[in-house]
């Protein structure tokens, strides 16, 4: 199993936001996680990427984890290409091959003539390319994708779900949180947080 929790719990106070939650994520399966605003969703994954500690339980995770968070944490005044040469150095990934892969994802998600521009000049949608592109450099085992497609046109977000498919096929499994049910065809498994339980 690429990824288990197991009895996942936290609280705010004396609100139990996730209750004694277990789940277990396999490679190369595409899994949603819908529920109402404020259900715990992006708690859950904050917990999952190990950003935020459970309250009790525990995760474990064999393989190599990209995280793109539904706030881009992004530094307006650095470019592009600049956070590319960020990330990759905290990722650990040597330049030639972080320079292959940026090219790629610039590429693929269409907005390589904005990779010497300032953050803070991009659009939102642009802005949300990076964000997801950022999560990608990793070649990741593990996706954790929170509302990924906010902002995309249409082009981007069918070119987003054909980059996922082929992450899928190398055995890549994706956790998307999103709220467009449209698409549950496209899902291997949905699940539902409710009350602190995932049904
Ligand atoms: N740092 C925090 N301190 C106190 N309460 C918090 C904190 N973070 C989240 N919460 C509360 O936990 C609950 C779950 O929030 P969370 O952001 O995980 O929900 P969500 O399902 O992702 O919502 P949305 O669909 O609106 O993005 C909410 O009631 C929220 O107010």
């Amino acid at each position: 199993m690429l990824l288990t929790a197991r009895h996942i719990s936290k609280s705010f106070g004396r609100k139990h936001v996730l209750r004694d939650i277990s789940f277990e994520l396999q490679a190369g399966s595409l899994y949603g996680i819908v529920g109402e605003n404020g259900s715990g969703k992006s708690t859950l994954l904050k917990i999952i990427v190990g950003a935020w500690e459970a309250d009790s339980g525990t995760i474990s995770l064999n393989g190599k984890l990209g995280y793109c968070p539904q706030e881009a944490l992004l530094f307006p005044l650095l470019t592009v290409a600049e956070h590319f040469r960020y990330f990759a150095a905290a990722y650990g990934i040597p330049k030639d091959i972080m320079k292959k892969r940026a090219d790629h994802l610039l590429d693929h998600f269409n907005f390589k003539k904005y990779e010497k521009e300032k953050v803070a000049n991009l659009s939102g949608g642009t802005q949300q390319k990076l964000n997801l592109t950022l999560a990608l450099l990793p070649e990741p085992d593990l996706l954790v994708l929170d509302e990924p497609y906010n902002g995309f046109d249409w082009d981007t977000y069918l070119r987003f779900w054909e980059y996922t498919g082929q992450l899928r096929q190398q055995g890549c499994a994706v956790l998307v949180v999103t709220h467009l049910l449209s698409e549950r065809e496209r899902f291997d498994r949905i699940y539902d947080l409710k009350n602190g339980q995932l049904m």
